[in-house]
């Protein structure tokens, strides 16, 4: 059985997320939790000739979110409000932080083992928030927790092919840091296939991968923010962590936001970003979740300037994650 779990799954996000599981294989269960419309969505998507069996789960279920998570090989987390315009993601902690935590005790509790996908923003926060309560849980595997970035680098590959004229498809640029604004580091000189850009290309390139999420917000003029993109970003990173960890399939490298510690190689990237316990890079991914953690190598003098500004802005917003869940526990919430 490969039971996969989205928590939010009646959202923006959640529902297409969800088909795009359900369209996926690999996936023989598929659990959707949220507060309100799961039984609607399953049925619907339970008709789709693909294997998996759709199933619904509300929060007013007995039960309900215990019995979604429990048995879930992977997990992804959308649930959570999403930015209006004039809203910094870091606006969002407020609501946000308590649901990321309150789904991460659950997860604690029934599915210790599971991969976990968190997509509900602030990401930068969201993530150092489900660690500390695997922590407290005494359940933390750092290698099978990550923050998707993997719309930064699915805007990157499309911003770039629009001034290079490649296919975009084809185009890959790592992406590196966090998930918000300055945090967003795009790697241009390592862009592949190699195209040399101007440096104004590069400083309009860069800001607009940076804000490219603030394109979507004020297009959407007040409904939410990216949905659809996010969907087919989220769908993209839970096949490859499917791919790696259930068909064995070697290789798969990926970009996420992800505890430094849990491996050797993400020790010797944290020398080099001052100490932060998370940060996001390319990630090989193996049978365990985290494999490797690439090294930041040979940037150019630009996207070091841009490390040396996002670097104070993630140890802020860790911070504030970590202190959260410290003080949720002081007062037994
Ligand atoms: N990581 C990224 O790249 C990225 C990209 C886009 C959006 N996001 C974030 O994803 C989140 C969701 O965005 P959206 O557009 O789908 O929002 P949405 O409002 O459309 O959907 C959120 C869903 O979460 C549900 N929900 C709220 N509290 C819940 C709880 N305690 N348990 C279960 N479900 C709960 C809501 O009922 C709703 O269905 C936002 O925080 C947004 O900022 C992240
Ligand atoms: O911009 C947002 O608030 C949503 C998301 O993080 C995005 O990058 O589109």
């Amino acid at each position: 059985m490969v039971k996969v779990t989205v928590l939010g799954a009646s959202g923006g996000i959640g529902q297409p997320l969800s088909l795009l599981l359900k369209l996926n294989t690999t996936v023989t269960n598929l659990a959707l939790y949220d507060l309100v419309n799961t039984p609607g969505v399953a049925a619907d998507l339970d008709h789709i000739n693909t294997p998996a069996k759709v199933k619904g789960y509300l929060q007013k279920d007995n039960n309900g979110l215990e019995h979604a998570v429990t048995g879930s090989h992977l997990i992804v987390i959308p649930a959570g409000i999403p930015r209006k315009p004039g809203m910094t993601r870091d606006d969002l902690f407020k609501i946000n932080a308590g649901i990321v935590r309150s789904l991460a005790t659950a997860i604690a509790q029934f599915a210790p083992q599971a991969f976990i996908l968190v997509i509900s923003n602030p990401v930068n926060s969201t993530v150092p928030i489900v660690a500390e309560v695997l922590k407290r849980h005494g359940v933390f595997d750092p290698r099978r927790l990550f923050g998707v970035t993997t719309l930064d680098v699915v805007r990157a590959s499309t911003f770039t092919a629009e001034i290079s004229g490649a296919v975009s498809k084809d185009v890959t640029v790592p992406v590196v840091g966090g998930h918000s604004g300055v945090t967003i580091i795009p790697l241009l000189s390592k862009i592949t296939p190699k195209h040399e850009f101007t440096h104004e290309q590069v400083a309009a390139l860069t800001k607009r991968i940076q804000f490219g999420g603030d394109e979507v917000v004020k297009a959407k003029d007040g409904a939410g923010s990216a949905t659809l993109s996010m969907a087919h970003a989220g769908a993209r990173f839970a096949k490859a962590v499917l791919d790696a960890t259930v068909n064995g399939v070697a290789g798969i490298v990926e970009p996420a936001y992800v505890y430094l510690g849990a491996v050797d190689s993400g020790n010797q990237l944290k020398a080099t970003v001052d100490g932060l316990d998370y940060f996001s890079s390319n990630i090989e991914l193996g049978f365990y979740g985290v494999r490797n953690i690439q090294p930041l190598e040979d940037l150019s003098t630009y996207e070091q300037d841009l490390l040396r500004a996002a670097i104070p802005e993630l140890k802020k917003s860790i911070d504030k994650g970590v202190a959260f869940v410290e003080e949720a526990s002081k007062q037994k919430l």
